[in-house]
């Protein structure tokens, strides 16, 4: 079943049920030469239906981090295809590629990556600032809210928690409305209560403003915040599961265990 929650602050794109936000075909990544060949990707095919959140999860060099990076233009496949949307990431020059990453990506990551001598307003406009767009003033203003930073909004972020920081990149990730957020483990650096607050966040992005999130991540909690997770392990999609719970991710991520 695919996330149809309507744009409560509005996105104008048709359903989402008609659209595939970012996919990879026969996916294919080799690091190495030789001896030293590390096949990461292995034939990996998948779609990330757009107003959902997903979730990648597999043991630890299970290529969780390549196949985010090759979906998301950071990283190129050996042989395979990436797509955003309808955009072959393969046919873009690196011109393009940038601009394509910053105008219809957003990234969150474990470290939060804010510009230290940026106000907190300053940084969730950044993307916008540097494509030179105005952006959408109501659309920010309701970010704003959503991630609780208001009282925040001329502070530096040597001044905020972690948590907080982390709250003001997935802002920054969402204020372009791009295609696709993807998070590589968002939460790993913030304790429990501020990662069930970032994990709850990216949830009401998706279901309250039609967005559409990718996280990878290590942790049963945090991928039962999506609607579905997939499992890797040595390169390959081997699960998809539904509705999750913590319990029936932690229960599925022991089975890789006793196999290995
Ligand atoms: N730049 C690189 N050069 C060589 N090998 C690499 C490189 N990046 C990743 N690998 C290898 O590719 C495999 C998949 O790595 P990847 O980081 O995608 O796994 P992961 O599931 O994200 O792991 P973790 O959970 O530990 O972060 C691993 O064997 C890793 O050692």
């Amino acid at each position: 079943m695919t996330a149809t929650t309507a744009a409560a602050t509005g996105s104008s794109t048709p359903g989402p049920a008609a659209r595939t936000a970012a996919r990879v075909t026969d996916a294919v990544k080799v690091y190495g030469a030789g001896d030293t060949t590390v096949r990461a990707l292995d034939g990996v095919t998948v779609g990330f239906a757009a107003g959902r959140f997903t979730a990648i999860m597999g043991p630890s060099g299970s290529g969780k981090s390549t196949l985010m990076h090759c979906a998301a233009g950071l990283d190129t496949l050996t042989s395979g295809t990436a797509h955003i949307g309808d955009t072959e990431l393969s046919a873009l020059d690196d011109r393009r590629l940038t601009l394509l990453r910053r105008d219809r990506i957003g990234f969150v990551f474990q470290q939060f990556n804010l510009v230290p001598t940026l106000t907190v307003a300053e940084n969730i406009t950044l993307p916008l600032d540097l494509a030179g767009a105005r952006g959408d003033a109501e659309w920010i203003d309701a970010l704003v809210d959503v991630v609780g930073l208001r009282d925040r909004l001329r502070h530096r972020p040597a001044e905020l928690s972690g948590g907080q920081q982390q709250r003001v990149a997935v802002a920054r990730a969402f204020a372009g409305r791009p295609d696709v957020v993807f998070a590589d483990e968002p939460t790993g650096n913030l304790d429990s209560r501020s990662g069930q607050e970032v994990l709850g966040l990216l949830g009401r992005a998706v279901r309250q403003m039609d967005r559409t999130v990718v996280m990878v991540t290590h942790d049963p909690v945090a991928a039962a915040h999506a609607d579905e997770v997939l499992f890797l392990a040595d390169g390959r999609l081997v699960d998809r599961m539904e509705s999750p719970t913590a319990d029936k991710v932690l229960d599925r991520m022991k089975a890789f265990e006793v196999r290995t």
